[in-house]
């Protein structure tokens, strides 16, 4: 397994290194060593999977407000997704940037996400499968978000008319969210 660095600090893309035989591959996908030696969380808590009938599908971005604010490994298993991250750590030399990865059920490729930052994505096939593994434990009424399409972050999302919960198409933006007391960054 490589873990490489993004251009978003602590930030990672979580590349299989397959052993390749006439039978297949065998590819080490979690080494709680490896993760310890990268300053990576090792004690994921929960893994969850989030499965998307239609091409298009935009979920996000999501975040999960502090105190319980998460730590994600994000994989696809089935289909293809462009995923994404915003950094929303208030002191962060990158407030507000973005960061996007293909992520196929072929590349073999995993993203890193610490808490602090946003995640969403799009699928890019239909019947696309994403697997997460998550920490610490998910609270509901701790779950917020930002709205996919604030202008001052600029996703350049890759399919038009995405298909959206209501509750996703209605999020803040990052200026909202700044500016209200009411509302809380993941950290
Ligand atoms: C996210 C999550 C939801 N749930 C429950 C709450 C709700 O009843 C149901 C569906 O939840 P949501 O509508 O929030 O699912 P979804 O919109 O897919 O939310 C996910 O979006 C992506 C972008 C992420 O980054 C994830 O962490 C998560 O926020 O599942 C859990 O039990 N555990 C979880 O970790």
């Amino acid at each position: 397994m490589k873990i490489e660095a993004l251009p978003l600090p602590d930030v990672f893309r979580i590349v299989l290194q397959p052993a390749t035989d006439e039978r297949g591959f065998f590819a080490r996908r979690f080494c709680a060593e490896t993760f310890a030696s990268h300053g990576l969380e090792t004690d994921f808590v929960q893994r969850s999977v989030s499965y998307n009938d239609r091409r298009g599908t935009l979920r996000g971005l999501h975040f999960q407000i502090s105190p319980h604010a998460e730590t994600k490994i994000v994989r696809c298993t089935r289909g293809a997704a462009f995923d994404v991250l915003v950094d929303l750590r208030p002191h962060s030399a990158t407030f507000g940037r973005w960061h996007g990865e293909v992520l196929t059920a072929d590349n073999h490729t995993a993203l890193y996400i610490p808490r602090g930052f946003a995640h969403g994505f799009q699928t890019l096939e239909d019947r696309t499968e994403i697997d997460y593994e998550i920490t610490p434990a998910y609270v509901p009424g701790f779950a917020s978000g930002v709205r996919f399409d604030d202008t001052d972050i600029g996703i350049a999302w890759p399919i038009e008319a995405p298909i959206m919960s209501e509750r996703d198409r209605n999020l803040a933006t990052l200026k909202e969210i700044s500016a209200a007391e009411s509302f809380r960054l993941p950290s």
